[in-house]
Order: C-alpha cells, then structure tokens, then sequence
C-alpha cells in the first residue's frame, strides 16, 4: 500500500485507527477455546468487528511465534483474512546484520506479505537497509518507544547534542523516502513530537500506548499529526479485551467506535 492509498483510507473512514492483534490463549473467551484455532476465531470476530473503523492491523509477532508452528498458522490465516485495503503491520522488532535481516524481510515480506514490519535501529544501517529493498513495502522503525524503559538509552543525549531517537531520525530518514519508511513513537512521549515533526515532517508515524498505557490521543495529534494524517495510532489490549465474555466483538467493536469518534473530530479539527 502505498502512502497516498493509506491516506485516502484514513479520510474514507475518517479514521487513523490501528488495531492490535495480540491475541493470548489465556485472554480469550474461554467458549472459543473449543474452536479448532481458537486464535483465529477470535482475530476473525475482532476483523469482523472492527474492519470499518480501522486503517490497519498489527499482530505483534510474539503473540504467534510463543506457540510455535500452531501460531504462525494462526498468524497467515489471519493475515489472509484482512481486508486487503487495510494495511498490514508484523511488530516483529527485528533487525540483525545484513544477510540475516535479508532473511527476516523475506519472511514477513514475501512469504507472509505484510505490508510493513517494525525494525529496532540499534545495529545500524546495514541491518536496516536490507527491509528497505522491497517494492511497496514499508520499514517501521523504532525511534522514541512508549516503555518506561525506552528513556534508559533512546534520550540519552550525545557528543554532537542529540538524543539518541533524534540521531536515529537524523541518520535513518536518508536509508529510505517517506514512502517506505515509519517510525515507532509512543503516545506516552507525545510531549516530544514537536520536536520529532522538525526532523521529519512527512513521515507517518505508528503511534501505541493509548489506552492500556494511558497515552493520550488528542495530544499525540495536536502534536503529531501532518497534512496527510501521518498517524497510525494503535490500540491493542484496549479493543480486544474489553470484554472477556461471549459478547467481546460487540464490546471490542463499540471501543473502536470510541476511538475513531475521537479520530474522526481530530481529523477535522487538524487537516
Ligand atoms: O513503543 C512501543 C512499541 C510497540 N508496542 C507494542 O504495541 C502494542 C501496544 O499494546 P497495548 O495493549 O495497546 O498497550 C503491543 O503489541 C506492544 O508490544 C508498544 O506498546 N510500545
């Protein structure tokens, strides 16, 4: 999908909503526990539920990868059942050096075609660059991440007076064009988004940490949002377990609504 096409999506549905796909056997409604892959029969209640009000979903990948060959199956089946105009995101967080990057790309690139998948910079541009050498695919990068422990290292600041996530803009923003590259702010550090749009004014930006987290959306977009949008803000516990009983979806749909009621007056107020 490409960066114009997930703009006309998130105007269409008046909506920059990501919902998150981490999705725990422990979690679910024990009722579905009877099902087959009961973790595809919740993902597809949720899709079911959810797909009007969203731009894109993300599975976090350890979710899936925790239960082995049972979950990858899980992972494609859902991947396969999302709507294809919704984009598409594996939080994998990978990144490793160049031959092996080459082969996590191809992982989640070709053999499950996702669109996108978050990539952690900290071994530098040659585990970075290898994700970048996809057609219409995009890296998601980690800059500033929601955690109380990303201020351990990723505000330090260096020789040259940045903090290390400036750097990592700085430096990354050059490997890749804003067509293929996003990164990954928390919406607890919504207060440094002033300063990440001076150093990318174009990029989107997938945007967790409402709700569970307790980041707050209208301040991420006073702060975050650019004349595209450029935000994907996600969701995940949130939505899907608002409900542990037999009616989650119908919970998990009127939660959603919430947040792309929200979304909706933002949009307004700020494109
Ligand atoms: O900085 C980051 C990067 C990734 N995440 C992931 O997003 C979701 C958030 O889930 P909630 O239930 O909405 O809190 C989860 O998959 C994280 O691993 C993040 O939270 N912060």
């Amino acid at each position: 999908m490409t960066r114009k096409e997930l703009f006309e999506q998130i105007k269409k549905k008046e909506s920059f909503l990501c919902v998150g796909l981490d999705t725990d056997l422990s979690k679910i409604p024990s009722h579905l526990l009877k099902e087959e892959d009961p973790i595809f029969a919740f993902n597809k209640a949720i899709i079911d539920a959810t797909a009007d009000l969203c731009v894109a979903y993300k599975p976090n990948i350890a979710f899936y990868e925790c239960m082995g060959a049972k979950g990858w199956e899980s992972l494609q089946k859902t991947l396969e059942y999302i709507p294809k105009d919704i984009f598409t995101i594996a939080d994998a967080k990978r990144g490793d050096i160049g031959n092996t990057s080459k082969m996590y790309a191809q992982a989640f690139f070709e053999q499950m075609n996702f669109d996108s998948v978050t990539v952690a910079p900290y071994m530098g541009t040659d585990s970075v660059t290898p994700f970048l050498e996809f057609d219409n695919k995009w890296v998601i990068l980690l800059a500033l991440t929601s955690n109380k422990g990303g201020l351990d290292f990723q505000i330090q600041e260096l020789s040259n007076g940045r903090k290390v996530f400036e750097e990592v803009l700085t430096q990354s923003k050059e490997w890749g064009s804003s067509d293929q590259l996003m990164y990954v702010v928390g919406a607890t550090r919504a207060e440094s988004l002033g300063e990440i749009r001076q150093i990318i004014p174009d990029h989107f930006l997938l945007v967790p940490g409402v709700g569970a987290q307790g980041g707050d959306l209208a301040s991420v977009a006073q702060y975050g949002m650019n004349d595209h949008c450029g935000l994907l803000v996600n969701s995940s516990r949130g939505i899907i377990y608002a409900s542990q009983e037999e009616n989650f979806a119908e919970v998990a749909r009127q939660e959603a609504q919430k947040l792309q009621g929200e979304m909706k007056g933002l949009l307004e107020t700020y494109l």
